[in-house]
């Protein structure tokens, strides 16, 4: 599902208006009906208060629609006119004066704190104060009718955004953002939603299809896309009966250091389920024992050091290289990494130390192999690139640092970004059951293991992240949130590939984050 900047919705906008032969005023009356279709399927009639706060923009005349839709189905509603301004949409004043005529009562307006209605625990607010037409952060006293709004722990409902938050770009004030318990948004989710520090105000969304032009939509390049089950099925690659083992490739897991041989397994294990053909695992000596004893099926090759490795020789073809849990960044470990990076030939996935060795030894990032895929978590990433002003500046960081490389890296956390040149991948999968040790060592063993099945390193990527966090949403709806542990996950991946072809109880469910 593609994911528009709010200049290309305004746009989208335009098109339809034009192209549809509908008025703005069609397109607002579409928006408010399926918000109002959505609030009286679930309210059914219920006498509860409701609050609707509007802006004096087109977000404020979606308020106004909602209202009169929900008077004329006799609810209790009281709207209420933020009237920081004379310059009023037209759209907003045609649907202000509907609401006159239908109900005899103007709406409330506001002009300061004084006129702050009380608002109950109990009671409904609907906020329509700005939508992607914010420019810049709400201050004075429409700043204190946000936090009025929040302090009041009411269910509350946005319209396309909760109001004080940009679309596509940094908030500034983070205290001027309506704090929203739902969002129904048009047409498609805002970027701001999938990210750690806006994301929080938007914990639950919808997006609504009010119909904007398709061809446009068709043609326009997103800011990003956002991978569903439905974008996931078609990455999948079905296995044909003649296959045999050395079609899915061998893969080949270095990892481990003494004390940090579960690293290893875990990779090597998801390696295999997510369906390499053979695994190999390349261990310090100590892990000898333990990688044959853990996983009977993988074959193992030692360093020759007992508890660190300093030398990465092998004499097997390999289809795909997953390389760095937990091997330590000792100098010794760096100068295998140099030789690796320079000599090897399949391609690499680079997680954990192998990214810290990096961090900390430029001489790795001249030889870094070209379409390799870099897995860090936030930590990671920060010593890798530097660090960020905020969300999108990170992003934009990690764009320049893939270009530059030209490798795919991945923005590890709830919604994994995976991030290849100017293009964003957001997942949608995975809950914070998964903030566990070693979930990331599994992810590492699941790119690994797909990459060895052929697929290019952006797929295995992007196909990897949703179902790793899919196995995850699997396993933790059968033993909760906190019991999940990294191999649980590793064991669940087959459940992942079951899943991708199930129907869906929840039409779209998935989008709802
Ligand atoms: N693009 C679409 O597809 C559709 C958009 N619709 C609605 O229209 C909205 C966008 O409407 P608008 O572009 O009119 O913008 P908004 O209604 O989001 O509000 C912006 C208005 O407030 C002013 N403003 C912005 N920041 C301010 C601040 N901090 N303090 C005070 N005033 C501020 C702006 O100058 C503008 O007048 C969408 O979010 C959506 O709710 C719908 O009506 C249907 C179709
Ligand atoms: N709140 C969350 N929601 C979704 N996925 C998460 C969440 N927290 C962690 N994860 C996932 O778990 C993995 C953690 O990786 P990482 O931090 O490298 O773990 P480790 O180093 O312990 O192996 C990542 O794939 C990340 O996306
Ligand atoms: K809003």
């Amino acid at each position: 599902m593609k994911i528009f900047s709010a200049e290309q919705l305004h746009q989208a906008d335009k098109v339809t208006t034009k192209k549809h032969e509908i008025t703005s005023l069609d397109l607002m009356e579409r928006a408010g009906s399926q918000i109002f279709n959505w609030l009286h399927q679930r309210l059914q009639g219920a006498p509860v208060p409701i609050h609707i706060f509007c802006g004096i923009g087109n977000n404020g005349g979606d308020g106004l629609v909602v209202g009169r839709l929900l008077i004329e189905n006799g609810y209790s509603v009281t709207i209420y006119v933020a009237n920081f301004t004379d310059k009023r949409s037209k759209c907003f004043l045609v649907n202000y004066d509907k609401v006159k005529s239908i109900s005899k009562k103007w709406p409330v307006l506001m002009t300061s704190e004084e006129d702050f209605p009380q608002i109950n625990k109990k009671d409904i607010v609907i906020d329509a104060l700005f939508g992607i037409g914010l420019n810049r952060s709400p201050e004075g006293w429409v700043k204190k009718l946000i936090q009025h709004i929040n302090t009041s722990e009411s269910f509350t409902l946005s319209i396309d955004m909760p109001s004080g938050m940009y679309a596509d770009t940094a908030t500034e004030d983070f205290d001027a953002v309506v704090e929203a318990n739902h969002v129904l948004t048009f047409q498609a989710p805002k970027f701001s939603f999938f990210l750690p520090e806006t994301g929080k105000y938007a914990p639950y969304f919808e997006a609504l299809d009010i119909g904007l032009d398709p061809e446009f939509l068709h043609t326009t390049e997103p800011l990003a896309q956002l991978i569903l089950k439905p974008q996931a099925q078609q990455f999948y690659r079905q296995r044909k009966k003649y296959d045999h083992k050395g079609t899915f490739g061998h893969a080949l897991i270095i990892a481990g250091s003494y004390g940090k041989m579960g690293a290893a397994i875990l990779s090597s294990k998801a390696a295999f389920r997510i369906g390499a053909g053979l695994v190999t695992c390349f261990v310090p000596e100590c892990g000898y024992q333990i990688v044959q004893t853990a996983i009977p099926e993988a074959m193992t090759l030692t360093d020759k050091e007992d508890d660190l490795i300093t030398n990465i020789e092998f004499d097997i073809e390999v289809a795909a290289i997953g390389v760095g849990m937990g091997i330590g960044t000792k100098k010794e470990t760096v100068a295998a990494l140099q030789k690796l990076f320079s000599e090897a030939k399949a391609p690499m996935v680079i997680d954990a130390d192998a990214l810290n060795c990096i961090s900390e030894n430029e001489s790795l990032l001249k030889v870094l192999p070209k379409q390799s895929v870099l897995t860090p978590h936030p930590g990671e990433l920060k010593r890798l690139i530097g660090d960020w002003k905020n969300d999108f500046d990170k992003i934009e960081k990690t764009k320049k640092f893939s270009e530059k490389y030209e490798v795919v890296v991945l923005i590890k956390g709830a919604n994994t970004m995976t991030i290849f040149g100017d293009m964003v991948y957001i997942n949608s999968t995975g809950n914070p059951g998964m903030a566990t040790a070693g979930s990331g060592d599994v992810l590492s063993g699941v790119i690994t293991g797909l990459l060895s099945q052929g697929y290019d390193p952006l797929l295995a990527s992007v196909f990897g992240v949703y179902l790793h966090g899919s196995a995850g949403n699997i396993v933790s709806q059968q033993i909760s949130f906190e019991a999940v542990m990294a191999s649980d996950i590793a064991d669940t991946l087959g459940d992942a590939y079951i899943e991708l072809f199930a129907k869906d109880p929840v039409p779209g469910g998935e989008q709802q984050q």
